[in-house]
């Protein structure tokens, strides 16, 4: 039988406006599942920098900040939160001044280090299943994830659907710094324009929102079915011998 007590974990990649977080939310409310947003949390240690009076441009000083703060993340579906240091900043981290900084914080190989090991303490808690959505996912935090898929949309798309979000007031360039630019800086630390041997490419361009939630809850059916089909071969196996 497979172990049920094992989190079954949903890894998503891909690139800005590409439709991660709010296709993860939908598939984990409609799997019952936790809702993991990496994102923020790099996002939410940009704020814990700004915040601070310490120098952004001093890596080793950023990293000892990030690792003696305390950052927590809350992760139904419905509500994802974010928080430092008991202040919660789920609505303050999506400032346009946090995008405009966060890929510095991002690409600091300690800060990265000190958030993945927080993520997948996450992940080894989560029951029955967690869906993660971020860069780096599908690669280097959870490359075991029963579910991977790297999720893309065409550049034009990506920037319309962030223009769309952020409204009219938002120049053009502002937009296209916060989808194009930040990629540009975000894939010098994370690869998520190719995916990688077993990952699912799933293109959004063309497809609705519920339309890729329906593709991607499809695969964790499929998954689920074979490993039961599995567990259920090798228990006929061994009650046979
Ligand atoms: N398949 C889709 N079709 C149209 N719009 C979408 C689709 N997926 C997401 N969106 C919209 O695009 C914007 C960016 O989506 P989001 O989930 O924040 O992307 P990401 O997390 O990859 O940056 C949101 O306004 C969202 O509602
Ligand atoms: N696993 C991750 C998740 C996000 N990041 C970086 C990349 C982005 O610039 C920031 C914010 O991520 P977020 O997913 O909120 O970005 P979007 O605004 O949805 O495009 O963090 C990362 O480097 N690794």
């Amino acid at each position: 039988m497979p172990d049920t007590d094992e989190c079954f974990v949903v890894a998503v990649d891909g690139p800005s406006g590409s439709g991660k977080s709010s296709t993860s939310r939908g598939v984990a409310q409609r799997k019952g599942y936790a809702y993991l947003d990496t994102g923020a949390m790099y996002r939410a240690a940009t704020w814990l920098v700004l915040d601070s009076a310490v120098d952004s441009s001093d890596p080793a000083a950023v990293a000892a900040l990030v690792a003696r703060t305390e950052l927590r993340v809350g992760t139904d579906p419905a509500a994802p939160t974010v928080s430092v240091a008991g202040t919660d900043v789920t609505a303050a981290i999506r400032e346009p001044r946090i995008s405009a900084a966060v890929s510095t914080v991002a690409t600091n190989l300690e800060v990265r280090r000190l958030l993945i090991d927080q993520q997948r303490q996450i992940i080894a808690a989560a029951r029955p299943g967690i869906v993660v959505e971020g860069r780096d996912i599908t690669t280097v935090v959870a490359p075991d994830a029963q579910v991977r898929v790297l999720l893309v949309a065409d550049p034009q798309a990506r920037v319309a659907r962030r223009k769309n979000e952020l409204g009219e007031t938002v120049a053009d360039h502002e937009v296209h710094d916060q989808v194009i630019r930040r990629d540009r800086d975000d894939s010098t630390v994370a690869e998520f324009h190719d995916a990688a041997p077993g990952v699912r490419v799933v293109d959004s361009t063309e497809l609705s929102l519920d339309e890729v939630v329906d593709q991607i809850v499809g695969l964790i059916d499929d998954q689920a079915d074979r490993s039961v089909s599995a567990g259920r071969a090798a228990g006929v196996g061994q009650s046979r011998t």
